[in-house]
């Protein structure tokens, strides 16, 4: 019934960076950005997308979800990124600042131009105020785009805001996103946490993110992967009411049961269905 691939926790890295490519094989992520756009230097890039490529088609990284952050589309790497990108097969090619639907069925165009297999999602990054106001076109304009992908650096630059605790600044575009995602049945990341030491913040925003209904976050350091596989994941309580709901559910004998004092409806029993969905998906990784 639900067709769920746990993404809680989705590290990017500088794909010029042969340790960090090598050390990934090993860091219980359940996604990996292999970045050729803004960690990777302009004279890197051509050596930093033969690496990406490589490790996409290695085929060493387990059950983690192998992706390429290509450039732009206004760059002039952009079109060798596709090309090379696709012929190598990842699951997604991540592409930044997307901003409208047309831009969401060029990419698709150009990924299918270039031969990428059909298992090759699309990610769109939604980090520009045009992204906002387009969101729901994108989300819903192929069926190849799999995740939407919060960029929330850009969005701070390009708002004129500011990083601050709760994110205030940034709430209505997050919303906007989820929103947007939703309404098209796509997944959704929550943009990352700059400040690697800071793991009180870190863990304050991925709660806020899971509470806002975030599938997982984005990441720039290993040591922020437990903190986020732990806060998208149903917590134990959550399971175990879960089972109780749907246990309570199949002894009803009229429309509405409760469990533990609480009202349940068919709404509740589907909200169960899917963190038992979750929880069995996270736990098959291992
Ligand atoms: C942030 C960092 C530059 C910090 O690097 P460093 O000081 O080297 O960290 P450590 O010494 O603590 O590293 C310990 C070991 O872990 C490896 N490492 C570090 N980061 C990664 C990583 N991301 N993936 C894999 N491995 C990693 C180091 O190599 C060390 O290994 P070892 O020597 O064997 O012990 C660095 O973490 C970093 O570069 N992070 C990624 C930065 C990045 O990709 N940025 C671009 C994406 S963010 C973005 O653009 C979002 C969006 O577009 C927006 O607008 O918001
Ligand atoms: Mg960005």
């Amino acid at each position: 019934m639900h067709d769920f691939r746990p993404r809680r926790s989705v590290l990017y890295m500088p794909s010029s960076n042969e340790r960090a490519l090598e050390k990934a094989k090993t860091i219980p992520c359940d996604g990996l950005i292999l970045d050729l756009e803004d960690a990777v230097a302009p004279d890197a890039k051509p050596a930093a997308r033969d690496a990406a490529c490589a490790a996409a088609a290695s085929g060493e990284y387990g059950a983690r979800e192998v992706t390429i952050r290509v450039n732009g589309m206004d760059t002039p790497w952009h079109a060798d990124d596709i090309v090379d990108a696709s012929a190598a097969g990842p699951d997604a090619i991540v592409v930044p600042k997307v901003g409208s639907a047309d831009e969401v069925r060029a990419l698709v165009a150009s990924m299918e131009k270039a031969g990428a297999p059909e298992r090759t999602r699309l990610w769109a990054m939604v980090e520009t105020p045009e992204a906002m106001f387009n969101a729901r076109e994108i989300a819903a304009a192929s069926d190849r785009l799999a995740v939407l992908v919060m960029g929330t650096n850009d969005l701070v630059k390009e708002l004129y805001a500011e990083h601050v605790p709760g994110r205030a600044p940034l709430l209505a575009s997050l919303s906007l996103a989820l929103l947007a995602a939703r309404a098209a049945g796509k997944a959704i990341l929550d943009g990352v946490y700059n400040d690697v030491k800071d793991t009180d913040g870190f863990l304050a925003e991925c709660r806020q993110g899971r509470e806002m209904g975030f599938d997982g976050k984005t990441l720039i350091h290993p040591g922020q992967v437990d903190g986020a596989n732990e806060a998208f994941a149903p917590s134990e309580r959550a399971v175990t009411d879960a089972r109780g709901i749907l246990e309570a559910w199949e002894a009803r004998d009229s429309g509405v049961v409760t469990y533990q004092g609480r009202m349940i409806e068919n709404l509740h029993v589907e909200s169960a269905q899917r963190t038992l969905a979750v929880h069995d998906a996270i736990r098959a990784l291992s």
